[in-house]
């Protein structure tokens, strides 16, 4: 924390330590998939007129709710393309919230504009992943600190230059480097530049995206422990950004999970990392990389693309690549029956095995036994259509054949009627390390 006598820090925050500094409710940020005269309209041929003007959109964040107390590190992880950068980034108001609030100490920031947000954005800084693109190659070091400084009218030329030079030292760099070049300087030294310039206009709160992903792994532990010391200085909290699940529990105090814009599990460090409860949480965990080979094979994998942000799964986006969906009420599978049907299913859609006649396909799914009553009926068709001697591929008049019939036979009658299809999961888990709320997205715990 920074104390009033402390020549760097502005005084105390009138927030205490684990109070709510940060409140989202049902946050979304949307974007127009394309740009341009023609984005949203397409060609139906099989309509009149043949034109529809539907308003594609990318929901990159969905609805997201979550709270961030006072000087703790939320980690918020997730593939590639899942909307964290958004989320961080729609935060800080460098992009407009599509829906929901954003309450940082009292005010809702996704209403502020004008001098009120610029006011405002002193308080909130952001660190980007590439330290090389984000400093001005022109600018001198202590230029390029002193900058936000300047933009918020903070000190006179001699004050900033002081505190420029203080920071430098802080951030673990030498203050007679300040009228040095950003290319003079390595990736790692970079970074702590980027930090020196956040910290400038002592901000209560930095996301920080991804900021030592560029770096080499035996520099990252360094700048995230230097983070680490500031933050206990300063008194800041982080919302931290990475893919990377070590990077992530190194820092972290909480993490928040992101699936395709939804936050899918939110739990205190050890509790995500010991007891995850998200079936996307803990495909994850188990696509850490592991030291020894022998081990690898062993290891769940996450199957099948993630689908379109313009067109998620209703229900769980999750659902549609989940190892444990939940079978649905209309029919009286056994678990065993449900585990064949779910495998045959994912098969079909997926064309992961060769053509093969239909007792052989029962033999290979099914162990010989479909299951009993309707969900029977469904995949003895579904088997039918796919199958090399009973197969409707050639003989199907339009254009779909056999494997797109079955798939949709068995998507529309299995995966849609599941509750993970027709419900938003949203539960509590009862958390085994720790107190803090761990919150689950899953219809398991239903
Ligand atoms: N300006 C934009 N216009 C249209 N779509 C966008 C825009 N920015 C992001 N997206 C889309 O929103 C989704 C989320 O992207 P985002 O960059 O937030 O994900 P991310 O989890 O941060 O991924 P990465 O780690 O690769 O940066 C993606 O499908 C992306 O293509």
């Amino acid at each position: 924390m920074s104390k009033p006598d402390d020549p760097i820090g502005f005084g105390e925050t009138e927030i205490p330590h684990g109070e709510t500094l940060l409140e989202v409710d049902g946050l979304s940020k949307y974007f127009a998939s394309e740009s341009g005269l023609l984005a949203g309209i397409s060609l139906e041929t099989d309509q009149f007129p043949p034109v529809s003007f539907g308003v594609d959109q990318v929901k990159a964040v969905d609805d997201v709710s979550f709270e961030i107390t006072m000087g703790e590190t939320l980690g918020l992880v997730g593939e590639s393309g899942c909307g964290k950068s958004t989320l961080g980034r729609t935060l800080l108001r460098l992009l407009d919230p599509t829906d929901g609030t954003i309450t940082f100490k009292n005010d809702d920031l996704a209403e502020l504009s004008g001098e009120e947000l610029r006011q405002k954005r002193s308080e909130i800084q952001m660190i980007f992943q590439d330290p090389q693109s984000s400093l001005d190659p022109r600018m001198k070091v202590g230029q390029i600190i002193e900058e936000p400084m300047r933009a918020h009218d903070m000190f006179d030329d001699e004050g900033r230059e002081a505190r420029a030079k203080e920071l430098l030292e802080k951030v673990g760099l030498d203050p007679r480097h300040y009228n040095r070049y950003p290319h003079a300087f390595s990736g790692g030294q970079r970074q702590r530049i980027n930090l020196a310039r956040a910290l400038s206009v002592d901000p209560d709160f930095v996301v920080c995206d991804e900021p030592v992903s560029a770096l080499d792994v035996s520099i990252q532990a360094q700048v995230m422990n230097t983070m680490e010391e500031l933050q206990a200085e300063f008194g800041l909290t982080y919302l931290f950004i990475a893919h990377d699940l070590s990077v992530i529990r190194h820092i972290s105090d909480r993490v928040a999970v992101m699936y395709l814009g939804h936050i899918v599990e939110i739990a205190e460090k050890e509790e995500l990392f010991e007891n995850p409860q998200h079936p996307y949480t803990k495909a994850l965990l188990e696509s850490i990389p592991v030291p020894d080979p022998r081990e690898s094979d062993a290891r769940g994998v996450l199957e099948g693309e993630v689908p379109s942000p313009q067109d998620p799964p209703s229900g769980c986006r999750f659902r549609t690549r989940c190892p444990q969906l939940i079978a649905p009420e209309a029919y009286e599978f056994t678990d065993e029956e449900w585990a064949h049907a779910r495998t045959f299913m994912r098969a079909v859609k997926r064309r992961t095995f060769e053509p093969m006649a239909a007792a052989e396909i029962r033999r290979e799914f099914f162990d010989g036994d479909l299951p009993r009553g309707d969900a029977g009926e469904i995949v003895k068709d579904a088997i039918d259509a796919v199958a090399t001697d009973t197969g409707r591929g050639d003989e199907s008049d339009d254009e779909r054949d056999g494997w797109e019939m079955a798939t949709d036979l068995l998507l529309e009658s299995f995966a849609e009627q599941s509750i993970c299809a027709r419900e938003r999961p949203a539960y509590d888990v009862e958390p085994e390390h720790g107190t803090e709320q761990h919150f689950a997205a899953c219809h398991m715990h239903r």
